[in-house]
């Protein structure tokens, strides 16, 4: 049984969005009352508008649908998908707050192995509030939890890490597996909680899954972008993919934190800590995975997976390379900045594997005017005309 809201705290209330993609009622949110209460939800509604999409009583949330998407961004609508989850991203832009955290709505309270039901937002805070390790790695995982530390040999001059910009969280029951994966294991269940949390190493990348994701808005929401997918579009179920790979590459430090960029550079040059020069390095800032865990309650259909995602399986094969190879001036400062160098060798170095990739790196500008236009301190917050705001 759900702990009753007053037994639950809530970190960061007033600085915390949480962001859900959806096509179909939102009953799922009376297992996360407990913990979701006090926060404000920002639903973006995908598919027809006229639906009418019923969400429990007592949250305070904003409902965006595809005709209030159109009405805030006008032409720049055209960078969010349709019939994709990825519309989620819109709910990144509108947002005012520092931090997101983004579920699905198949998403419910998992159990740890004790039978405790997982805060999973806390977790999630509790990581984006704690430094990431990702110049050396820490064999006893995450140094900043209670009752660990950094090991012997650990050097010294890197205990302090780095500002920590995403938080990855995994799923029990129903794992994010590809269609092809899905397939063949049809009836494979994830049963194994792993009571770690780990920074991916510098010049890593990771398949980012946006099921169950928290980050820091202020540090690396510009490179949170879920790219073009679903309706018109040749690829889906890469959206989040996609987002991952530009952000673990895109993490940059602002100009307000100049001063860590040269330390790394020190810390760099003493460590001779190489990685692929992409904007994450460029300017790390750090990336977690494991803990929390919610439970994914069901799985979608490997077939209709498939077809969505069969071009990107084999993309990927050079979209990893071209990635790993990313190497950006160092007059790149802003995540904004980063961004929009990597739309541009998007189009240079990519639109050969199709021309789809073309169109993304267009996308990827616009989306970055929407975030700057949404984003700059003279805009009137967005609001929701079409859909819903509740109190
Ligand atoms: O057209 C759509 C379809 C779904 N949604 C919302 O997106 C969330 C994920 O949908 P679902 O749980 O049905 O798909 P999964 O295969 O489990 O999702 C994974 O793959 C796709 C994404 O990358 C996602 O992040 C992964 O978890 C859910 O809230 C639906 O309501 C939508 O908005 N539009
Ligand atoms: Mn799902």
């Amino acid at each position: 049984m759900a702990q009753p809201s007053s037994h639950v705290t809530a970190p960061l209330k007033d600085e915390l969005d949480i962001v859900i993609p959806t096509i179909r009622n939102l009953d799922f949110l009376e297992q996360w009352r407990p913990f979701f209460q006090p926060y404000h939800l920002i639903i973006v509604q995908d598919g027809d508008p006229s639906k009418n999409i019923l969400v429990p009583d007592g949250f305070d949330c904003e409902l965006y649908n595809r005709n209030d998407v159109n009405r805030v961004l006008g032409p720049k609508s055209s960078c969010i998908s349709f019939k994709d989850s990825a519309c989620r991203c819109f709910g990144f832009l509108v947002s005012k707050k520092k931090y997101i955290f983004t579920i699905d709505d198949d998403c419910f309270v998992g159990k740890d192995p004790s039978g405790k039901e997982i805060n999973a937002l806390a977790q999630h805070i509790q990581n984006l509030l704690t430094p990431s390790t990702p110049f050396f790695f820490n064999t006893l995982y995450d140094p900043f939890r209670e009752g660990v530390d950094f090991v012997r040999g650990y050097p010294f001059s890197l205990r302090g890490g780095v500002p920590t910009a995403i938080s990855h969280g995994l799923w029990l029951n129903i794992p994010d597996y590809d269609a092809p994966t899905q397939l063949v294991k049809p009836l494979e269940r994830n049963t194994r909680y792993v009571d770690a949390v780990l920074t991916i190493p510098k010049g890593t990348l990771f398949p980012m899954c946006g099921m169950n994701l928290a980050f820091d808005r202020e540090l690396i929401g510009p490179a949170m972008y879920f790219g073009l997918m679903g309706d018109g579009q040749p690829i889906g179920r890469y959206d989040d993919m996609w987002a991952g790979w530009c952000a673990k590459n895109s993490t940059a430090i602002s100009c307000a934190n100049s001063h860590l960029i040269d330390k790394i550079e020190e810390t760099e040059t003493l460590f001779n800590v190489c990685g692929f020069q992409v904007i994450c390095d460029h300017l790390s800032l750090g990336v977690k995975t494991g803990l929390p865990y919610i439970w994914h309650s069901k799985a979608s259909n490997p077939f209709v997976n498939l077809k969505k995602e069969y071009k990107g399986i084999y993309w990927q094969e050079d979209i990893i390379p071209f990635f790993q190879s990313v190497v950006l001036p160092k007059d790149c400062t802003t995540v904004q900045q980063c961004y929009l160098e990597l739309s541009k060798l998007v189009k240079e170095k990519l639109s050969p594997v199709d021309p789809y990739f073309n169109k993304l790196g267009h996308a990827m500008v616009t989306w970055i005017e929407a975030w700057d236009l949404l984003n700059s301190p003279a805009q009137e917050p967005a609001a929701p005309v079409d859909g819903v705001k509740q109190n």
